[in-house]
């Protein structure tokens, strides 16, 4: 049988495919969107015509029809030799990239408390692809395990120790898969390797995270017990002062409805009154919407104290580098945020910053900025595919 690794990667009403063959090279990936709603959508890359669901199908419904559709196509050829998943939160008890087996699944339900909105969807996932191929390895691939190396004073609140001691509070971190790739390739580019690289990694997508990473281990991160804590992200708030919890409860506002609100209605969301999409905001903002300018202000701006803050965990920087949707793509955010940080000695090259450096190996900086700054396209289904033959084959 030829080897294939399939990635499964479910998010809360999304799921990404994505098939590599044994050279890790991608044969085909897809999307499905607004599952569980009238509208979902499925759609494999560069074939037109999208995969066809039944109404509010479900990821496994999703699953399903996008797998026969590979098959169809002549891609997925019988089953593939292993499959990896996307878990996002595996607490204390994960510290790598696992074989699952009934065990495991208890132990990714048990730090679902911690990841509500993402380990549930995580193992529907899990559960619906192990379903369809009961016979091949399922690995899977931790948000969290990259930042396994925090220290102490990175990773505690300051709460009382007993939180953390019992109940395992404490910061946790998260887009360990995306980090880890920057790494590797802004090494790469760097001319170093991942052991000896010392980067500030942003990861910009609908969440958003930001990583330092000193001699290739991360020392510092911006999300924290929850995906919800950090940067300001798609309709996520970032960090807030607890205090508002008391304040809400006086306008009657209860903690569902907050946590839905920090969640859901917030971040660019909620600042814009709009969207939470960076693009249209952007055009948005062009066209003198002052809600969609203002949410762009207060997203990079938050970015870029996170950006000063990371450099107090390095000794050096070797560069700095912007991925993600928004990072890859938004030649606008990356200025504005940098616009801020002329005191740390940034300074970018306007065209190679418009180019979003795809002429330049990815550097976008001029020849007066103190550290490299890059652009970097992110990777996550390569890693978890990467890690799923690296579990897999030591089994
Ligand atoms: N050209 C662009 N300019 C600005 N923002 C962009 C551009 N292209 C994509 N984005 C933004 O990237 C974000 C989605 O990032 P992505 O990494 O694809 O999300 P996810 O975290 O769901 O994988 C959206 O806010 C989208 O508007
Ligand atoms: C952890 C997290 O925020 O993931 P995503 O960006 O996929 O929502
Ligand atoms: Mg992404």
């Amino acid at each position: 049988m030829e080897d294939t690794i399939l990635v499964v990667n479910c998010g809360s009403s999304t799921l990404k495919l994505a098939v590599f063959d044994g050279a890790f090279q991608v044969r085909a990936s897809g999307l499905a969107e607004r599952l569980h709603h009238s509208d979902a959508t499925a759609q494999l890359r560069n074939h037109d015509q999208p995969v066809k669901l039944p109404p509010e199908a479900s990821h496994r419904d999703a699953l399903e029809a996008m797998i026969h559709a590979l098959v169809d196509l002549d891609i997925l050829k019988g089953t593939p030799s292993a499959v990896g998943h996307r878990v996002v939160h595996g607490g204390e008890t994960f510290h790598d990239a696992v074989l699952i087996d009934e065990t495991v699944i208890e132990a990714i339900e048990e730090c679902a408390s911690l990841a509500p909105l993402h380990n549930p969807v995580n193992l529907s996932g899990i559960r619906a692809t192990r379903a369809l191929f009961p016979s091949v390895p399922h690995i899977a691939v931790f948000d969290t395990a990259f930042h396994q190396t925090l220290p102490r004073k990175a990773y505690l609140y300051a709460l009382p120790y007993d939180y953390y001691r019992q109940w395992g509070v404490r910061r946790y971190g998260f887009h360990g898969t995306s980090h880890q790739f920057i790494l590797t390739e802004s090494a790469r580019r760097l001319g170093r390797t991942p052991a000896t690289t010392s980067v500030i990694s942003a990861h910009l997508g609908n969440g958003c995270s930001i990583t330092a990473i000193r001699d290739g281990i991360s020392v510092d991160t911006s999300m924290g017990l929850t995906p919800l804590e950090g940067l300001v992200m798609g309709s996520r708030s970032g960090d807030i002062d607890p205090g508002l919890f008391d304040f809400l409860k006086t306008k009657g506002i209860d903690q569902d409805q907050l946590h839905h609100v920090l969640n859901h209605e917030s971040g660019l969301l909620g600042l814009s009154g709009q969207t939470n999409d960076m693009r249209t905001l952007c055009e948005l903002a062009d066209h003198g919407h002052e809600p969609s300018l203002v949410a762009v202000e207060v997203f990079c701006y938050r970015l870029a104290r996170y950006i000063g803050a990371m450099m107090v965990s390095l000794d050096r920087l070797d560069g700095l580098v912007f991925t993600g949707g928004i990072g890859e793509n938004s030649s606008r955010v990356r200025k504005q945020t940098l616009d801020h940080l002329g005191l740390a000695g940034f300074s970018l090259d306007p065209e190679l910053n418009q180019d979003h450096g795809q002429n330049s190996d990815g550097y976008i900086n001029d020849a007066d900025s103190r550290f490299p700054v890059l652009v970097v396209p992110t990777n996550e289904e390569l890693v978890i595919a990467r890690e799923s033959q690296r579990i897999a084959s030591s089994q």
